[in-house]
C-alpha cells in the first residue's frame, strides 16, 4: 500500500491517491470529516481554520460507499485559495501583479531557506507553499480511511498530548484506547488531566500575547495488534523504526520514542523489561508495557505506544532576526499568518501516520486485496499465536 499527496497551501486543492487498499471496505465518509474537523480545531490554532471547512472529496476507487480494490483518489478543496488564485495561479505566466507577495525573508526554524538553495528560488513563498503543514490535512484522510480499515480488524488507536510546551499533562497510569478517547473528548487540548486545561489555556494565551510560541509532546497507543508484525530479520523490516519515520515525516517533530523511550535509558533493566505471562485462556502476554509493545522490531502484542516531541512553531509574531536574500540585509523573518501551538492537530496527524504504516505492513504481511479475507487471514493467524 502507498500513497501520495500533492498541492500547495494556497493552492486550488490537496489531492491524496492511495493505492493498494483492500477492496470491500464500507468507508464512512462523516468519520473522515470528524478526524479533519479534529485537526483543525484545538486551543492556538490561527486564524486559516476560520477560513476552511475541510471536506473530504472521493473521486475514485469507490462505489456505493465500498473501496475497490482500485486506486483512492481524494481531493480537499483549499477555500482560501479565493483569496490567493492569481498569486498561486498554475498555468497563468507571472506578471508584476501576481507575483506579489514575494517571501525572501527566510524564517528560522521552517523549510524557507534550506529549501530555496536546494531548489533555486529566490521567491521562497515556492517552498512555504508546499513545506506549510496544510498537507497534513490529505494525510489525516488517508490515515482516517485506513483507521478504518484497522477497526474492521478489531484494532483501535488513538492520539493525544501528553506535554504542552513545559507543563506535562501525562497520566501516571497506562489508560485504554476508550478510556483516552472519552477523556480527551472533554477539552480542547486532547488531554487527559481536566485539572490543567486552565494552565495550559492561560500559557498559550500568555504565548501569544508574547508574540512566541510552543511546541509539545503527543503519544499514539494502539490496541489488540497480534505479535509478529514486523521482522528482527533485517534492519529495513523493523516495524518500530517505519513507525518512527512516519511520525519524524511529520511538519516539526523532532523526536520520536517507542513506549519509556529516553526514559528507559536511566532505569535498571530489571525496570524495563516486560514481565512474560502465559494463561491458557489468553495465551501469551506481559505484566507491563515498557517497552512499547515492541521487541526485535516486532510487535510483541501489548499496545503500542509511540511517543513524538513537536518544536515550537517556527513563525513568530515577534519576528526573529534573517538575513534577506537578495540584498543580504540583516532583517526580521518573514510573518505569515500562525499558529501559537498546533500540538492539537499534530496529535490527530501522527495518529493518521501511525495507522497508515499499521495498513501498509499488515496488508503486506497477509493477503490485503479484499478484506474479508484478510480479516479470515488475521482470525487464524491470532488462533494460532494463542495455540503457541
Ligand atoms: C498541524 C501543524 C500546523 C503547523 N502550523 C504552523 C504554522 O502555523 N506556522 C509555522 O511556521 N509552522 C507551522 N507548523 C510547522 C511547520 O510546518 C514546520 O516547522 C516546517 O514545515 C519545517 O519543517 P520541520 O519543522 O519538520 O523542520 C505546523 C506543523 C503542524 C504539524
Ligand atoms: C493551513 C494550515 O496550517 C498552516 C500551516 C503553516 C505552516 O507553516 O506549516 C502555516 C499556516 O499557514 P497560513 O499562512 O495559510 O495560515 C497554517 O495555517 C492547516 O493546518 O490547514
Amino acid at each position: 500500500m502507498h500513497y501520495l499527496t500533492a498541492g500547495e497551501s494556497h493552492g486550488p486543492q490537496l489531492t491524496g491517491i492511495l493505492e493498494g487498499f483492500p477492496a470491500g471496505v464500507k468507508l464512512d465518509l462523516d468519520q473522515i470529516n470528524q478526524q479533519l474537523a479534529a485537526r483543525q480545531g484545538g486551543y492556538g490554532r490561527g486564524n486559516r481554520q476560520k477560513i476552511e471547512h475541510d471536506q473530504i472529496e472521493l473521486v475514485g476507487g469507490l462505489r456505493h460507499q465500498i473501496t475497490l480494490g482500485s486506486p483512492l483518489a481524494l481531493v480537499i478543496k483549499n477555500i482560501d485559495h479565493a483569496h490567493w488564485s492569481k498569486i498561486m495561479d498554475p498555468i497563468s505566466p507571472a506578471t508584476s501583479e501576481n507575483t506579489l507577495r514575494r517571501v525572501e525573508r527566510p524564517r528560522p526554524g521552517h523549510a524557507d531557506l534550506a529549501g530555496g538553495m536546494k531548489y533555486g528560488h529566490k521567491d521562497l513563498r515556492n517552498v512555504l507553499e508546499r513545506s506549510s503543514a496544510r498537507e497534513t490535512a490529505m494525510r489525516v484522510a488517508i490515515g482516517s480511511i485506513c483507521k478504518q480499515l484497522l477497526q474492521q480488524l478489531g484494532i483501535n488507536l488513538v492520539g493525544y498530548v501528553t506535554q504542552i510546551g513545559s507543563v506535562t499533562t501525562d497520566t501516571t497510569k497506562p489508560l485504554a484506547v476508550t478510556e483516552i478517547e472519552k477523556q480527551i473528548l472533554q477539552n480542547d487540548l486532547r488531554i487527559i488531566e481536566q485539572q490543567r486545561v486552565k494552565e495550559v489555556h492561560d500559557l498559550i494565551d500568555q504565548t501569544k500575547r508574547a508574540g512566541d510560541t510552543l511546541g509539545g509532546v503527543i503519544r499514539v497507543v494502539v490496541e489488540n495488534l497480534p505479535a509478529g508484525l514486523g521482522s528482527y530479520t533485517s534492519w529495513n523490516t523493523k516495524l518500530d523504526a517505519k513507525l518512527a519515520a512516519a511520525a519524524m515525516g511529520v511538519n516539526a517533530i523532532k523526536g520520536v520514542s517507542i513506549g519509556d523511550g529516553f526514559a528507559a535509558a536511566a532505569n535498571l533493566g530489571s525496570q524495563v523489561m516486560d514481565p512474560i505471562i502465559w494463561q491458557s485462556a489468553t495465551g501469551w502476554s506481559r505484566s507491563s508495557d515498557h517497552l512499547g509493545g515492541f521487541e526485535g522490531g516486532m510487535t510483541n502484542g501489548m499496545p503500542v505506544i509511540v511517543n513524538a516531541a513537536m518544536k515550537p512553531i517556527p513563525t513568530l509574531y515577534k519576528a526573529l532576526p534573517s538575513v534577506n536574500l537578495l540584498t543580504h540585509e540583516v532583517q526580521k523573518a518573514n510573518v505569515e499568518r500562525s499558529d501559537t501551538t498546533a500540538i492539537v492537530p499534530a496529535s490527530i496527524v501522527i495518529e493518521s501516520v501511525i495507522a497508515i504504516t499499521l495498513a501498509q505492513e499488515i496488508t503486506a504481511t497477509f493477503d490485503g486485496s479484499n478484506l474479508q479475507r484478510l480479516q479470515q487471514q488475521l482470525t487464524a493467524y491470532r488462533e494460532e499465536l494463542k495455540n503457541y
